[in-house]
């Protein structure tokens, strides 16, 4: 297997499988390492299979042109004609007549999304494709764990379902031995695979690539993969030296240890990273991150507090944080909705007395009532201090780059909520509407254009180096700027948000950011602790019901 160019695969008989990649020269954080364009599969998740182009993965735009159809198993959807062409003639000429069985026999228009990778693999190894053969044919160089697998019995039955659906709906009973087959491919799919998950952009699917599935795990990685389209790109987190193992994360590497480990489960390794070995928790990785440096340039610029936290670990050990993430998880608090975020929220009250704000599920928490909040006309200003909160209190210590895509969609959030506002506070609705009137005061001293322009022009600068140009969220933000561009006005501040980012150091520039987006954005997140304990559940004007 050739590794990709700047890489070069070795063997370390220490990892299962037996192959890793290191860098044959130095990257800089941001950098991309390389990019995969042929991806053996690509594909959406079953339930969206029908609001996604299943050729290029496009989700469908809710008011945009609708999705055509192929016309014989009207299942598979397709954004144009090209598309549609790409596609029968890679994989849907041999899959087309899986959906119209499954139609026939069960009256559904998708299949699980293992259940249609395993059939797409089983019809290229069957047309002869060499990159499939290499990869997943019986001699195929992806691991699969396939002892490891059936040793789980749980996982193992639903495995054994879902090749079974592959081998029938795809037409493909031959033998005992292609059951056999279509569960070991399975098994190499979710050990090789990676998953497109994007909830806020609704992408979804799995993506496969041989070259990309040599690389190993760490719950400190180097580099990390985005995805647009059929592309993936892998790129620098931290600095990375010629010879250098590059190391990506399979799972959220910022959960506490028990969770990690149980997303591991799937994987059949131990994690010998120090951020396992030694139990670190978020903040303790933080301090000593060689990535530090780089938040000079965002909206948590104070360097010494990320490497020295005030938190109070003497309040609560790792073994109380485990507990209190497990009962946040619990059945009992799967239903979602205000009542069950307001118990969530009282569950994390010890994280709030250490001060442990970046410790997970505390962000979780505020994450998911600030959606709540976002959803209502009465509580939408609240979710503007939350916002400010997790993208300055929480997300820097979890995720030590700014660039890293979960900490631009928060600054996307401060950005939206502010353009709102801004509005709000112009036509006085705001202060006619908003209970909190500390909230309201800030806004209205504050020049919320240039705080989201900083926003903006700080995401513009991040998503060059965190993501793909036609990402989601850079799309927005540059859509953004051009809006703000044309007022009139406001040249001066225009100009010093451009120097700040330019030079972070530049004195003018830099007392400017700190004065004009800083000061206001870590006022709001002040707000933050006091709403969520407080506010939002005790007032009555303020119900948090989903409407
Ligand atoms: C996607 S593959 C990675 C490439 C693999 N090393 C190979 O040679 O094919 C995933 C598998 O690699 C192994 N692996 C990944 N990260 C590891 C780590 N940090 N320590 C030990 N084994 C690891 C596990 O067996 C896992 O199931």
């Amino acid at each position: 297997m050739a590794a990709p160019p700047g890489t070069r695969l070795a063997h370390t008989p220490d990892r299962g499988g037996g192959r890793s990649v290191f860098a044959t020269r130095s990257y800089r954080p941001g950098d991309v390492i390389a990019t995969f364009g042929k991806p053996i599969l690509a594909l959406p998740d079953g339930p969206n299979m029908r609001t996604t182009c299943n050729y290029c993965l496009t989700v469908q735009n809710p008011d945009g042109k609708p999705l055509r159809a192929c016309t014989s198993c009207k299942a598979a959807v397709y954004c144009n004609p090209t598309c549609q062409r790409a596609h029968w003639k890679s994989i849907h000429k041999s899959e087309c007549k899986l959906f119209i069985r499954v139609r026939e026999g069960v009256g559904k228009d998708w299949v699980p999304t293992p259940t249609r990778a395993v059939a797409q693999v089983l019809m290229l190894l069957r047309a002869g494709d060499p990159a499939t053969i290499a990869a997943l044919g019986d001699d195929g160089s992806l691991v699969g764990n396939t002892e490891a697998f059936k040793k789980d019995t749980k996982i193992w039955s639903d495995y054994e379902m879902l090749a079974m659906a592959a081998v029938v709906y795809g037409g493909l009973v031959e033998s005992e031995e292609t059951l056999r087959r279509a569960e070991e491919i399975l098994c190499k799919i979710q050990t090789n695979a990676f998953d497109r998950l994007d909830a806020d952009t609704g992408m979804s699917g799995i993506f496969l690539d041989a070259g990309l599935s040599m690389i190993n795990h760490s719950c400190i990685p180097n580099a990390f993969i985005g995805f647009d389209k059929r592309v993936a790109t892998l790129r620098a987190e931290r600095t990375i030296e010629e010879g250098d193992e590059i190391r990506i994360s399979y799972i959220d590497h910022t959960l506490p240890k028990m969770a990690r480990q149980e997303g591991l489960r799937l994987y059949h390794f131990q994690c010998d990273c120090p951020r396992c070995k030694d139990d670190l928790d978020v903040y303790q990785v933080c301090a000593s991150s060689p990535a530090v440096p780089l938040n000079a340039l965002s909206l948590q610029p104070d360097l010494a507090r990320l490497r020295n936290p005030p938190v109070d670990r003497s309040k609560l050990s790792a073994a109380k944080v485990e507990v209190i993430y497990k009962a946040w998880h619990s059945p009992a608090m799967s239903e979602g909705g205000s009542k069950i975020a307001q118990q969530r929220w009282k569950l994390c009250k010890q994280l709030v007395e250490a001060r442990m704000w970046a410790v997970e599920p505390l962000p979780a928490s505020i994450h998911e009532v600030a959606l709540i909040c976002q959803e209502n006309s009465w509580t939408w200003a609240y979710a503007l201090p939350l916002w400010c909160f997790l993208a300055t209190e929480c997300e820097p210590f979890r995720l030590v780059a700014p660039f890293m895509p979960w900490r631009m969609k928060g600054v996307v959030m401060i950005a939206k909520c502010l353009s709102e506002s801004a509005r709000q506070t112009a036509t006085g609705e705001l202060a006619r509407n908003c209970p909190h009137k500390g909230l309201v005061d800030i806004l209205a001293r504050n020049d919320q254009v240039t705080m989201c322009e900083a926003l903006i022009r700080l995401l513009v600068h991040d998503a060059a180096m965190g993501a793909a140009a036609g990402w989601d969220i850079a799309i927005q933000a540059r859509e953004m700027l051009q809006d703000i561009e044309h007022l009139d006005g406001r040249e001066n501040e225009s100009a010093l948000i451009q120097a700040w980012v330019k030079n972070p150091e530049d004195p003018q520039a830099n007392a400017f950011f700190r004065y004009a987006v800083l000061k206001p954005i870590t006022e709001l997140a002040a707000l933050a602790i006091q709403i969520m304990d407080a506010e939002l559940w005790a007032s009555r004007t303020l119900p948090l019901v989903r409407r």
